[in-house]
């Protein structure tokens, strides 16, 4: 028996060694999105969730030839939808040629949705559940933003109580409340959006987002209402003209003295995104190319009214897990819901600017909420390969007052 607790105990500190391979290992074969675009406005403006999700899954096949049969389970990261999209996410499988004897869930962690769900098949993998599984994520917010995402009536008692009244708090004004309790200047803000801009449109320009962007056909309806089928193959909400003056310029978006802005705040946006996991024992049997490994994950919870900190705490937590320091890190893909809370998260822990985002972030390519934690895992995944660079870390805000951080490898 002890021997038994001795080994398990082996896989878990294995699973949790950077650095190391081991057949146990959970690994990533494919990391794939679809583009990101303007809600309401953008490329996929009339297009239902459905067909986002569906797009990627079928693409994770086609790429991998993976026979869909193999694929245990698939958790889908999804926000806003009525019945958090569940009944979306089954239909979108089977409309993607998976068999009725495979199965889907969704997960809800607000924004950090689409790593939760990343990390749920990891674990899943990691314990014995299943074999093989696609943790995924999409939003469409052009379909389900607005009031109807919010319940009607919430209990007196609990919503008189202060930190759960937080949780009500819009994201704009928990953005402002971190700029003004930790001084984090417009200035600095609007530099590191215009960055953002920058960075996203010089990685299309060299096509470093080649390797993980599917491009998606869709039908889009004109202002006469005439369709027209169109295929979407880019982020539609990069402006390469952005500077810190330009930005400047804009009025506050959600109080009237704030500094938070259309251009310095994550664009609302629609889009989708899948990672393929196994072990690194069943890549090897099925002869799948081995991408990178899943190394880690944690959460912690900040106080609701400056939710945006979030990846200040969870950082740390997930490089204790491992054993490293903010400096042993390669590169940072660091969620960017408000500059705010970003420029406020990276000085914080003291992380090189030059890490952040190499490719850009949310401010620039949009940020779908549901869909955001798994592209960020393609985004990071094809960055490191690319530069051949080793360790990467995600990170996440969470509306409701956590963050969301995972440790990833290339091979
Ligand atoms: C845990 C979490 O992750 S919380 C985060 C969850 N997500 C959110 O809360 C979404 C936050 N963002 C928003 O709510 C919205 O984007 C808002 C309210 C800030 C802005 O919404 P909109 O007003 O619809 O934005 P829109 O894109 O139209 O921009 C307004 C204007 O700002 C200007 N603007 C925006 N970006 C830029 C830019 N980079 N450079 C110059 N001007 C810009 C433009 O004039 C634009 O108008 P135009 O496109 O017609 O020229």
């Amino acid at each position: 028996m002890s021997n038994r607790v001795n080994q398990v105990a082996g896989h878990l500190a294995a699973h949790h060694q950077v650095g190391q391979k081991h057949p146990d290992d959970v690994v990533i074969v494919s990391a794939l999105r679809t583009p990101m675009t303007r809600g309401k406005r953008g490329g996929f403006k009339d297009t239902h969730p459905e067909f986002l999700l569906a797009a990627v899954l079928k693409a994770t096949v086609e790429r991998t030839g993976i026979d869909p049969a193999l694929i245990d389970d698939i958790q889908v990261g999804n926000v806003l939808p009525a019945s958090g999209g569940a009944t979306q996410a089954r239909m979108a499988q089977l409309y993607a040629g998976f068999p009725e004897t495979s199965s889907i869930s969704t997960v809800n962690r607000q924004c950090s949705s689409g790593l939760q769900a990343v990390h749920y098949i990891a674990s899943a993998i990691q314990n014995g559940t299943i074999d093989i599984g696609i943790g995924a994520g999409v939003e469409s917010m052009t379909l389900s933003y607005g009031p109807s995402a919010m319940p009607p009536s919430y209990d007196d008692d609990i919503s008189a109580f202060p930190a759960a009244a937080d949780c009500l708090l819009p994201m704009g004004i928990t953005s402002e409340n971190v700029a003004k309790k930790f001084g984090v200047s417009r200035e600095k803000q609007d530099s590191f959006s215009a960055l953002s801009h920058k960075k996203a449109a010089n990685a299309w320009k060299n096509g470093w987002f080649n390797e993980e962007v599917i491009p998606v056909t869709v039908t889009q309806v004109d202002k006469e209402g005439n369709e027209k089928k169109v295929t979407v193959k880019a982020d539609d909400g990069i402006r390469p003209e952005t500077t810190p003056e330009s930005l400047a310029k804009l009025k506050p978006a959600f109080s009237k003295d704030g500094f938070t802005t259309a251009g310095n705040a994550s664009q609302v946006s629609d889009g989708a995104a899948a990672v393929l996991l196994m072990k690194r024992s069943t890549a090897k049997k099925l002869n799948l190319p081995i991408l990178g490994k899943f190394t880690a994950f944690a959460t912690a919870g900040v106080p609701p009214n400056i939710m945006g900190v979030g990846p200040a705490y969870a950082i740390p937590k997930v490089l204790k897990k491992v054993g490293l320091n903010i400096n042993q890190v390669d590169i940072y893909e660091i969620n960017e819901a408000f500059a705010s809370q970003a420029v406020y998260s990276v000085e914080k822990l003291g992380i090189d600017i030059n890490k952040v985002n190499p490719k850009g972030g949310a401010i620039a390519m949009g940020h779908p909420l549901g869909a955001t934690g798994a592209r960020q895992v393609a985004t990071l995944l094809t960055e490191l390969r690319r530069t051949g660079k080793k360790i990467g870390v995600i990170s996440m805000c969470i509306g409701s007052g956590m963050g969301a951080a995972a440790v990833l490898e290339a091979e």
